[in-house]
């Protein structure tokens, strides 16, 4: 007999919203974290939702991984991406021989879980909302986004309208798509514009907005976007990402893109994005590796050379490594790769 709580595993920024605000709307949620304080709080005095999209408590059922019992249906997985095949160990033997994971991570994750428990087990999902795990128990909301959910392969499922109205109760404008590789893939290449603007100690907008280092988000996002292509995708656009305008290289429509995503990012309490968390707050490796460095693995394998990551993919190495400090001059250092 499988449990009929929906497994959140990685109860931090992501994975912590959406429990709580399932677990509020009357759905059995049970929350799995390592952080052992984070656990207490949600179980005893509740995960407290901060911000200016709503303020609540909740207080949540919660196990770290170590003293998880049982069996689940519904796995939503919402660790960093450099976690996920050591959080797929751990949370594996809890998943029902009926049951599915769900990622709701950033990165290209669902490969990684198909790898490990077959396509048909995997469900994909696109998360663009803004969210910093604070302390225990405390979990900012900075702002609404785009979201996501489709099957791998396209395909219309139960439990694909099952999860899409789960999703619905946190994003009323989340997107049931045929297409989620489509977002997926968008989010490769915002992600590589975010990785970009943790280069520097400034907020996302201010990172983005000057124009002498506009031609390296420019060809970060055009080197992303031509690889989704190569791999025969179709990119899909979101707040601001515009692929088509990054994949053609076009100059006014990056503009108006990164206009747009300046404007986006100016209205969220969450100001940088969670790789300058990693780095400057927490202190810790970022998913770097497992989402700007499987870009460049991927550009290889199609014998496309993508520069402008592969530099970008040194520079955080060497941040997080001790050797350079945020600073707008790595910004400025990459132009001459990108202009
Ligand atoms: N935060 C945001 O605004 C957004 C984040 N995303 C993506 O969502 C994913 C999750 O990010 P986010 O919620 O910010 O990350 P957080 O660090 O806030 O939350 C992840 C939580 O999972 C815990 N954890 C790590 N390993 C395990 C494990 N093996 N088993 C159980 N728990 C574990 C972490 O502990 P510890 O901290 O000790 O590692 C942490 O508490 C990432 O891929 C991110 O890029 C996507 C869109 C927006
Ligand atoms: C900035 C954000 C929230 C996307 O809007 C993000 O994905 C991140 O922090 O990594």
């Amino acid at each position: 007999m499988s449990d009929d709580a929906i497994l959140i595993w990685g109860a931090g920024a992501i994975g912590g919203i959406l429990g709580a605000y399932f677990a509020r709307a009357g759905h059995p949620v049970h929350m799995v974290d390592i952080v052992e304080d984070h656990v207490a709080a949600m179980q005893t005095t509740g995960l407290h939702i901060e911000g200016p999209v709503e303020e609540f408590t909740q207080i949540l059922p919660a196990d770290t991984p170590a003293t998880l019992t049982g069996k689940f249906r519904r796995v939503i997985l919402a660790v960093k991406a450099h976690h996920t095949d050591a959080a797929l160990d751990m949370l594996l033997p809890h998943l029902a021989d009926d049951g599915y994971v769900v990622s709701a991570q950033n990165g290209l994750n669902e490969r990684t879980i198909a790898a490990r428990i077959g396509a048909d087990r995997t469900l994909g999902c696109f998360v663009n909302f803004g969210a910093d795990w604070l302390e225990p128990g405390r979990i900012l909301y900075g702002n609404r986004a785009a979201v996501a959910l489709g099957e791998l392969d396209g395909s219309d499922t139960p439990r694909l309208r099952e999860m899409h109205a789960l999703f619905s109760i946190v994003e009323p404008d989340a997107v049931k798509t045929d297409n989620i590789w489509g977002y997926l893939w968008g989010k490769c290449g915002y992600g590589a514009l975010l990785f970009a603007t943790a280069l520097t100690p400034a907020s996302m907008s201010d990172a983005m907005e000057p124009a002498k280092t506009r031609p390296v988000f420019a060809k970060l996002g055009t080197e992303a976007m031509q690889l989704a292509q190569a791999e025969g995708i179709r990119p899909l656009g979101f707040n601001g990402f515009d692929p088509d305008a990054f994949r053609t290289n076009d100059a006014a429509g990056i503009n108006i893109a990164i206009d747009t995503m300046v404007a986006h990012n100016r209205k969220t309490a969450k100001t940088h994005s969670g790789i300058y968390r990693d780095l400057a707050v927490r202190k810790r490796k970022t998913e770097v590796d497992a989402q700007i460095g499987v870009l460049v693995d991927i550009g290889r394998s199609h014998g496309v050379a993508t520069p402008a990551l592969a530099l970008l993919c040194d520079l955080i190495h060497d941040i997080e490594d001790g050797k350079r400090a945020q600073s707008t001059d790595l910004l400025d250092l990459m132009v001459p790769v990108c202009s």
